[in-house]
């Protein structure tokens, strides 16, 4: 570890791994005969293909960590410090670019850019010129937007993937649809600026409160008290009042498949191998994007998707009928509304898909509905939990390293890093945070998903990660 270093040596230990995972990325693309997408360039998901090349994701995730650390080593802590500390200004500031459309009237005017008057104007939102340039110069420091000439602003690759691609035109007429028929990831980053989000980012509200401190329901939150309503934050996004957020909310989960393959779910576990007939329950699935992706591939197995009564009868009945009408009409598929915390119907599953269910739920909630799935399991009934795992900022020699495939959950970082990659991990950190302060939820770490099985009756059998990084991580579990 860095301790073993003298201040400089490991400086230059992390300028060596800059060096050496750049010339990684260099053979990267001279392999796949490509270039980088230029920070100041264009974004498109096409010229952004590269960065998923294994080596490519590797290079710049060691690039990342070691950057931030050498920053931190050599910056004045008081300096480091305050910029954490008014980082809320910078989160702030990107919601506001997003409110006026920013990106959108950017891309409409392309590299020579806009001055501030002009940006003003055209977005119609009041904003005073003057402050909306002082809120991009923040962005443009922190290589979001360029500043081409003094007062006047570009998009750079970084703010131009904020673009939903509609015209100003149509946005302005009608805001509340701006991300309507799109994937834009932007959806989530308002949402998490300034739609809501920042009210409950302080959580510590919610630690220091007599009630809440300890609490692991999921509407004793800090999302509760900055809101005030005693709903838990799904069931308070279902309200009529919330109708904008709800679609909003939509489309940034659905933005989320642009960012993670769609074959993650093919991987790691033998769907071949199940007989014919299986049935492969998708427990709180959404529409049924995980179910879907398995009955196209796998004919022989039939499934069941579970979800909230609102969401399965509107929003997933829609999905079927336009992408898999066959599955419904043929009965291969079923939608089945159910609550999580009710007994479980479905007596004969082989297995029940459980993605990006358990963050959202303290241990206690957790083992409530680990526990229905296991009163419902035959002794063949196998449980495939996908979600996040989330590491130690520390060398970590758990007994769960044991089960197979769990060390391969935490690719070992080079020296002197830190062993989860410091800041290039930093979204599981973010999300686990934003999962307490919203819904009580919780990213866990392998010893942490055993834990809970244990608890519930189940046994982690096996860990699966595609990939380099801590997401949609697999663990496999059978009943005791
Ligand atoms: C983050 S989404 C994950 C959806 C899906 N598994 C996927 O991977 O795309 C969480 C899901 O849990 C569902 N959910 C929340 N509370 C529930 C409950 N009490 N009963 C059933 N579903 C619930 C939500 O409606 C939502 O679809």
């Amino acid at each position: 570890m860095s301790s073993s270093f003298t201040s400089l040596q490991e400086l230059r230990e992390l300028v060596k791994l800059v060096n050496t995972s750049f010339t990684g990325i260099e053979k990267a693309c001279a392999t796949q005969k490509t270039d980088l997408p230029a920070l100041n360039g264009t974004f498109s998901w096409q010229t952004e293909g590269i960065l998923n090349d294994p080596e490519v994701e590797k290079a710049s995730s060691v690039i990342t960590a070691a950057a931030s650390q050498l920053a931190a080593a050599v910056r004045s802590p008081m300096l480091s410090l305050f910029a954490v500390a008014n980082q809320y200004f910078l989160s702030v500031s990107l919601g506001i670019s997003l409110k006026t459309h920013i990106p959108e009237i950017l891309r409409e005017v392309g590299s020579k850019g806009l001055h501030i008057n002009e940006i003003a104007a055209r977005g119609q939102s009041g904003i005073n010129p003057d402050k909306l340039g002082r809120i991009l110069r923040l962005l443009a420091t922190n290589h979001i937007f360029r500043e081409v000439m003094p007062d006047t602003f570009a998009n750079n690759r970084v703010s131009g993937s904020m673009d939903c691609g509609k015209n100003v035109k149509d946005i302005i007429a009608d805001p509340d649809s701006k991300y309507d028929g799109t994937a834009s990831a932007a959806a989530m980053l308002e949402l998490s600026t300034v739609d809501g989000t920042v009210s409950f980012a302080d959580i510590s509200k919610m630690l220091f409160d007599p009630k809440y401190a300890n609490s692991g329901k999921p509407n004793e939150t800090a999302f509760n008290i900055a809101t005030g309503s005693d709903l838990p934050f799904f069931e308070w996004l279902s309200e009529p009042a919330q109708a904008v957020n709800n679609k909003k909310w939509a489309t940034a989960m659905n933005s989320f498949d642009q960012f993670t393959a769609q074959d993650v779910i093919l991987k790691g576990f033998d769907w071949e191998a199940l007989p014919k007939g299986s049935t492969v329950v998708d427990f709180a699935g959404g529409v049924g994007g995980q179910a879907m992706i398995l009955a196209k591939e796998f004919d022989h197995l039939n499934f069941v998707v579970q979800d909230r009564a609102p969401i399965i009868e509107n929003d997933a009945t829609k999905f079927w009928k336009e992408k898999f009408p066959e599955a419904i009409s043929s009965d291969r598929v079923k939608l089945q509304s159910h609550d999580i915390f009710s007994p479980q119907p479905v007596k004969n599953a082989a297995v029940f898909v459980v993605r990006a269910i358990t963050h959202d739920w303290s241990d206690e909630y957790c083992i409530k509905f680990l526990k229905q799935l296991r009163a419902a399991a035959t002794s063949n009934t196998q449980l495939v939990v996908i979600d996040n795992v989330i590491a130690y900022a520390c060398p970590d020699s758990q007994e769960t390293l044991d089960i197979p495939g769990a060390a391969q959950v935490r690719p070992v970082s080079p020296t002197p890093l830190l062993p989860n990659f410091g800041t290039a991990s930093a979204m599981t950190y973010l999300l686990d945070i934003s999962l307490l302060a919203g819904l009580n939820g919780k990213e866990r770490t392998v010893a942490q998903f055993a834990d809970i099985y244990q608890k519930s009756g189940w046994k982690l059998v096996s860990v699966h990660a595609d990939g380099f990084n801590y997401h949609d991580i697999k663990t496999i579990a059978v009943p005791v």
